[in-house]
């Protein structure tokens, strides 16, 4: 039997299992299982919180809805340091944790969970890269690698059409790409859908690809540190950054909601 919370962050579904004691070994195939909505619990992806190997309090574990295991989360991430948090007592309001794009940190600041992200690398822009109903594609690894297109109709794109030919197009192979579209409805603020690798469609929400959508609106428009960000689901998240001339950033923070919604156990 194998217990686990599930959360989301944004919309953005997790199976959450508690792997400090690393008795727990799921193969890709099962955890594809559970993140399964038909056949399992139901998610985008997998949390597993295991013990820390360089100081940080945690290990961050992520894997996507298909099983495969991706560097970074960062709706999953707000979730590992809501969750964390709980782990001891007095509730941590500060949690530091590992992850395969380096050490991050998730602070609880009210309903909301902060996370201060890895520096974003590889940022290039107006990739040659033609599709029919896009503009400019942009890319930046954010802890993740995400593709990042600016659309006049945000509402009516076929995202998941869209998302799979630049997912899949032989520039981002072999590793492939996430895919944001994203429309700017105010000056420090956007809209954005997200086409996530290892899920393979869209998901209601993408703390990375916020973080690099905002980071391209900045670049494109000037909009000054924190940009808002609305998502699929309806939340407005808050991107923050430092900009450091050259299309380099530090300190870009991702704020938004981390909900608990239910625990259970399940037959693996
Ligand atoms: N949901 C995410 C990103 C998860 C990883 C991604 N699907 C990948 O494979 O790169 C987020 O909130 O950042």
């Amino acid at each position: 039997m194998l217990n686990f919370t599930k959360m989301n962050g944004a919309g953005n579904d997790f199976v959450v299992i508690d792997n400090r004691d690393l008795s727990i070994n799921l193969s890709k195939e099962q955890i594809a299982q559970l993140c399964d909505r038909h056949r399992g619990v139901g998610a985008d992806g997998l949390l597993a919180v295991e013990p820390a190997e360089n100081g940080a309090d945690y290990k961050f574990r992520y894997y996507n809805a298909d099983g495969g295991e991706a560097e970074m989360c960062g709706n999953g991430a707000r979730c590992f340091g809501a969750y964390t948090a709980r782990l001891s007592s007095p509730t941590k309001e500060i949690v530091t944790f590992e992850t395969i794009a380096g050490t991050l940190s998730a602070e609880l600041i009210g309903d909301n969970v902060r996370i201060a992200m890895s520096d974003p690398f590889d940022l290039d822009m107006n990739l040659p890269i033609a599709l029919p109903d896009l503009g400019n594609i942009h890319f930046v690894n954010t802890g993740v690698p995400h593709a990042v297109a600016y659309v006049k109709d945000l509402p009516a794109l076929d995202v998941v059409k869209n998302g799979a030919a630049i997912r899949y197009h032989d520039h981002f192979a072999p590793n492939g790409t996430n895919a944001n579209f994203a429309c700017a409805i105010g000056p420090d603020h956007i809209a954005i859908r997200t086409y996530e690798r290892g899920v393979e469609g869209e998901t209601l929400a993408c703390g990375t690809g916020m973080c690099a959508s905002a980071l391209f609106h900045h670049i494109l428009t000037g909009a000054a540190s924190p940009i808002k960000v609305d998502v699929a689901g309806g939340d407005t998240l808050e991107i923050g950054f430092e900009p450091l001339g050259d299309n380099k950033f530090s300190n870009v923070t991702l704020t938004g909601p981390a909900d608990f919604v239910f625990t259970g156990s399940i037959e693996v």
